[in-house]
């Protein structure tokens, strides 16, 4: 054998072998070890080598948007995993932009195509994995195939649930393509109806019956593998909500949702909107938070300041979940009935319901400050969207001493999840309303409490 052959061999094997080790992702991303720079090239030009796999996802449209906050973490979790295995370390998250959700109700105000930059802190996003709003996607699109070109995606995967979830009574993770039903066929000759851009198309769309969780996409990814080689890979998953979490509430899913940081101007509108009406401040309630989602620690000192927030649910919950939701008096009557337990004065308030429901409301609460957030005018309604109103409301909440939420309410969740975040004593967190006040005993809302590396 020529020994430049048998050189070449050997050098090969050795990189393959420093290029492949498990941690070198970690190690050349914080670059902190000695022979990282060697490593490191190689490691980054076998990245290189492989395509950039682009998943972009959408959830059903009657969704609300904390249920599609939930999602994003399923999905996140996912490509952060992805991004370990070879062919997919170049993978990034494509963020579905937020299009007149049902529960938005200011139709006199354009709710359509609102980036993730609009409602959260993307460079807190990225830190956790690599997710690009749709504008950037839309750049590297037109970057890597030149202006003009609609976006032609590689797939698209209709997700449905299988009919019969419980085989011989156990829940196996599965996914199988089936023909399309009439309504969710798509025929390639118009654009796809998803996302409202009218420039997407496609080489294949398939309907699949799909349960199992997140990870079981890596399976359809590999498995619908295009046969030649590509510079770069685009998948859309539709009804991502099918799609289950791995593992809910560990520590991945912690990261990614402590990464979930809102925007700049919804926290300052939310400070603003505490130091004049509930004179409460992060420093005064011990609820300052480091700069950084990845600074954070373990802690439960947070004071919170002298309100009680609560979570009132209407809309849909009055038809939906009737025999959970309180009326608004027998909510009044536990707020009452806490407000004096504290020692307290004032609720702040976080509802969707009518101003009728509102103004009652205040009246059953007379000897108590009943505060709410109400845009300034036309022009702060415009700014904030009916997303942005909602996260102030939630903000607020995560900063009260004491905080009751909705039974089986995502956006109660996801107030719960911030104050586990801000550091609370999980007993002013985790409350329920029941829906009666002499039901002591009512179902409450399960306690997940955080959890850190
Ligand atoms: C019955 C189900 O309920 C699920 O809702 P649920 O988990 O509460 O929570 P979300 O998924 O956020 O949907 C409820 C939406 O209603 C508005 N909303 C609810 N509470 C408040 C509030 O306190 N303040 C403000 N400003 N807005 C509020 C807001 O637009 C919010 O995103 C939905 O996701 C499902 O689609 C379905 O409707």
């Amino acid at each position: 054998m020529d020994i430049n052959n048998v050189y070449y061999s050997v050098l090969l094997l050795t990189i393959s072998q420093i290029v492949h080790t498990s941690h070198l992702r970690e190690i050349c991303e914080k670059r902190d070890i000695f022979f990282e720079p060697f490593r490191c090239q190689l490691y980054e030009l076998d990245v290189l080598d492989e395509p950039v796999t682009y998943l972009l996802y959408d959830v059903n449209p009657s969704e609300g948007f904390n249920l599609r906050r939930d999602v994003y973490i399923r999905l996140a979790v996912f490509v952060e995993y992805l991004r370990r295995q070879r062919g997919y370390r170049r993978a990034r998250l494509v963020l579905p932009p937020w299009s007149n959700l049902v529960h938005w109700r200011s139709h006199n105000i354009d709710q359509t195509h609102l980036f993730w930059h609009h409602f959260f802190d993307l460079r807190s996003m990225k830190r956790y994995t690599n997710v690009i709003d749709m504008d950037e996607f839309f750049a590297e699109y037109e970057r890597l195939h030149g202006p003009d070109a609609g976006v032609t995606l590689d797939a698209v995967y209709k997700l449905q649930h299988f009919d019969n979830m419980f085989e011989h009574g156990v829940f196996v993770d599965k996914f199988e393509k089936h023909v399309c039903p009439k309504s969710h066929g798509y025929d390639g000759a118009a654009p796809l109806p998803y996302f409202g851009y009218g420039n997407f198309t496609t080489e294949e769309f398939a309907c699949l019956h799909f349960q199992g969780s997140a990870m079981l996409l890596h399976k359809l990814l590999e498995e619908y593998k295009p046969a030649r080689a590509q510079h770069a890979r685009y998948v859309l998953v539709l009804n991502a909500e099918i799609v289950l979490h791995d593992l809910w509430g560990n520590v991945d899913y912690w990261a990614a949702r402590r990464s979930m940081r809102f925007a700049e101007e919804l926290v300052e509108v939310a400070a603003r909107f505490r130091a004049e009406f509930l004179n409460s401040s992060d420093q005064q309630d011990r609820t300052v938070r480091p700069a950084r989602w990845t600074d954070e620690r373990p802690h439960r000192t947070a004071r919170g300041g002298d309100y009680l927030g609560a979570h009132i649910r209407r809309a849909d919950f009055l038809y939906g979940r009737d025999k959970t939701t309180p009326t608004i008096q027998s909510a009044a009557l536990q707020i009452r009935a806490k407000l004096l337990e504290l020692g307290l004065k004032t609720v702040f308030v976080a509802s969707d319901c009518s101003r009728m429901e509102f103004y009652n409301l205040k009246n059953y609460l007379k000897r108590f400050r009943v505060v709410r957030f109400v845009p300034e005018g036309y022009e702060q309604r415009h700014a904030l969207k009916d997303g942005g109103i909602a996260i102030v409301d939630q903000i607020v909440c995560s900063h009260a001493r004491y905080f009751i939420g909705t039974y089986e309410s995502t956006f109660t969740y996801r107030i719960y999840e911030e104050r586990e975040i801000i550091g609370f004593p999980k007993d002013l967190t985790f409350n329920t309303f029941c829906k009666s006040e002499k039901e002591m005993n009512c179902e409450k809302n399960t306690v997940w409490p955080i959890v850190y590396d």
